[in-house]
């Protein structure tokens, strides 16, 4: 080895063992964090609904603590499997850094819940913890020259650079490389196009998915899925949403669909149901909203009574349902226990329904709708669906139990929020490519945009954060693959990522200046796709309360 690359490897090694100290104190200032806002919201030994109500503040701060410490974790891991690997290059490095002295940096000064909402130690009251962190994060916290590694990073990124990607499997590899090929051929350069026009995405499109397995790809091969995990409808996906929010939207409702038939369906249900959802050929949609239910689904109201002739007759409205035209079969949440005004009873239905089409989208008897304009996330529509009459047969009550519904959506939460944490994170790219091309080339004041450190600093940062995520969300769904239960994990990937979505297309309008904010500019759309995702899905404010929620309950 020669001299410099014994000094690289030295210096790596250092970075390495200062990121992994200062993990280990950001977790304990997470565990202080928790033992603070444990004793106002757990009483006897459990969580206490009222007192979690009136310390919101503190419960959502956890979440938001405890996600920031998982990102750091996760992307601390990164980093060291890359120097197992041999490929912790400088771009790595330097997005170690940047991201752990920026991260470290807000669990000490403030971590943004929203805009305008910060957590900070004093209000748990864990100064103490905060300094310690401090000192434990010095290394990153106190590095000279830190503009000059955000600065270079972007310059190499500029001249072709990149972050190394690879997942040490020559399968998930090659899946991302093919579906890399295929957005930038059939979807990346029609999307805008197809956004303005707020057209369905185009059957040619879905065909093409069909074709190449997207809507199986976590169903059982037994089913004609692919049986691959979530890790790899992870990189489907991002790939496909870096094209349009839309293509990796697509496989969402069959992903939901798929999960809920295969974890509650009975033996008869996923014969029927499976492999057709699994070729395509059934698209399902995801009915739970209503008008006055959004977040609170256990109150909703849509009711389902049972005929003489043992089918279901279905009555109530439904809103913001996806895709609701032209699909084949609804998951469909209702309630069945008509005294009840709780959770417990409802139920869910796989509820067969006639494809529409562009001039009679709704052609199902008992069942009337009409599509809701919307600022961004088209290609599918969303619509408001009124059911009247609206018959079942009396075979599709899934798993055959009444009263089961809202638990099993609960079950398919964590592998819906994993894939929406990747849309978003393919989102965020989007934006970040935008942002870079567009300051390599706009020139002002005899300089590319570029060459202003806070441009460089912005595109920095938005980079550093895709890795992030992407590391969270990727740990989420090894997790998943795993067998083990992640939905604490699921929750935090999704709700980092919907964040950096939005300040990653947010920062890359601004990168655009004016001509950004012009619809005929692709940043447009892609502000308006990154401003659903802190909404479906469980808003954002609901993911902080189910993970801190699921924090305080855990037991240590
Ligand atoms: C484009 C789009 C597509 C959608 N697709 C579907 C679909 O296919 N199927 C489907 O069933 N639904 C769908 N939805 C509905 C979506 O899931 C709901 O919009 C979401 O659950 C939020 O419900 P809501 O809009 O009624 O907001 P509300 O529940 O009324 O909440 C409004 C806001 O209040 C705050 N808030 C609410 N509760 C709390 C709380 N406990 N603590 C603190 N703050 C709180 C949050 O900031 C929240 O954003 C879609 C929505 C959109 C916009």
């Amino acid at each position: 080895m020669t001299a410099t690359a014994t000094r690289k490897a030295e210096s790596q090694t250092m970075l390495l063992i200062a990121a992994e100290q200062a993990v280990e104190q950001a977790e304990r200032y997470q565990a202080a964090a928790r033992r603070a806002v444990s004793q106002l919201v757990v009483r006897d030994g459990k969580f206490d609904a009222a007192c979690g109500d009136a310390h919101q503040h503190g419960v959502h701060g956890l979440a938001w603590i405890a996600t920031t410490v998982s990102a750091l974790r996760a992307t601390v891991s990164w980093a060291q499997h890359l120097q197992v690997l041999g490929k912790l290059g400088e771009n790595e490095q330097a997005v170690l850094i940047i991201g752990a002295a920026e991260y470290l940096g807000q669990l000490i000064g403030g971590v943004p819940m929203s805009q305008s909402e910060f957590i900070r130690p004093h209000e748990l009251g864990i100064d103490a913890e905060a300094t310690n962190l401090r000192r434990s994060a010095a290394y990153f916290l106190e590095m000279p020259d830190m503009h000059v590694v955000r600065a270079d990073l972007v310059a190499r990124l500029a001249e072709g650079g990149s972050i190394d990607e690879t997942l040490d499997d020559d399968m998930l590899d090659l899946i991302r490389d093919q579906f890399r090929k295929f957005t930038d051929v059939h979807v990346a350069p029609n999307a805008h196009r197809w956004h303005l026009a707020d057209s369905l995405i185009p059957m040619s499109v879905v065909d093409a998915l069909c074709e190449l397995g997207v809507f199986g790809i976590c169903i059982d091969e037994k089913y004609g899925g692919l049986g691959l995990g979530k890790l790899a409808m992870c990189i489907v996906t991002e790939e496909l949403s870096r094209g349009w929010i839309a293509a990796g939207s697509l496989g969402t409702r069959s992903e939901i669909a798929g999960e809920l038939i295969a974890t509650a369906g009975t033996e008869a249900q996923k014969d029927q149901w499976l492999p057709g959802i699994a070729s395509g050929e059934i698209l399902p949609t995801a009915v739970f909203t209503e008008p006055d239910t959004g977040s609170d689904l256990g109150s909703l109201r849509t009711k389902a009574e049972r005929n003489e002739d043992g089918s279901w007759r279905i009555n109530g409205n439904k809103t913001w349902i996806t895709h609701a035209a032209r699909s084949d079969l609804m998951t469909l949440l209702v309630r069945t226990d008509l005294k009840s005004r709780s959770y417990e009873g409802l139920s869910l239905f796989l509820a067969p329904k006639i494809r529409g089409t562009e001039s009679d989208p709704f052609p199902t008897r008992g069942m009337r709708g009409s599509d809701i304009e919307v600022l961004g996330y088209r290609g599918m529509r969303e619509y408001e669906i009124a059911f009247e009459d609206f018959l079942i047969p009396g075979d599709a009550l899934l798993g055959g139990t009444e009263g089961q519904g809202f638990k099993q959506l609960m079950q398919t939460f964590e592998a819906a929020r994993i894939q929406t944490a990747a849309r978003a994170i393919g989102v965020a790219r989007t934006a970040f490519d935008l942002a870079l091309r567009y300051a390599k080339e706009r020139r002002q004041f005899g300089r590319t945009l570029l060459a202003f450190p806070r441009v460089s600093d912005k595109l920095a940062l938005m980079l550093v954060e895709i890795v992030m995520a992407r590391q969270l969300t990727y740990f989420a769904a090894r997790e998943k693959d795993k067998g083990r239960r992640c939905d604490i994990e699921a929750g935090m990937a999704k709700l980092l990522a919907a964040r950096v979505a939005w300040s990653n297309a947010d920062n890359s309008l601004q990168i655009h200046g004016g001509i950004g904010y012009a619809l005929e500019t692709e940043i447009s759309r892609v502000l308006c796709d990154a401003r659903i995702l802190n909404i479906f899905e469980g808003a954002a404010e609901i993911q902080a309360q189910v993970i801190g929620r699921g924090l305080l309950s855990r037991v240590n």
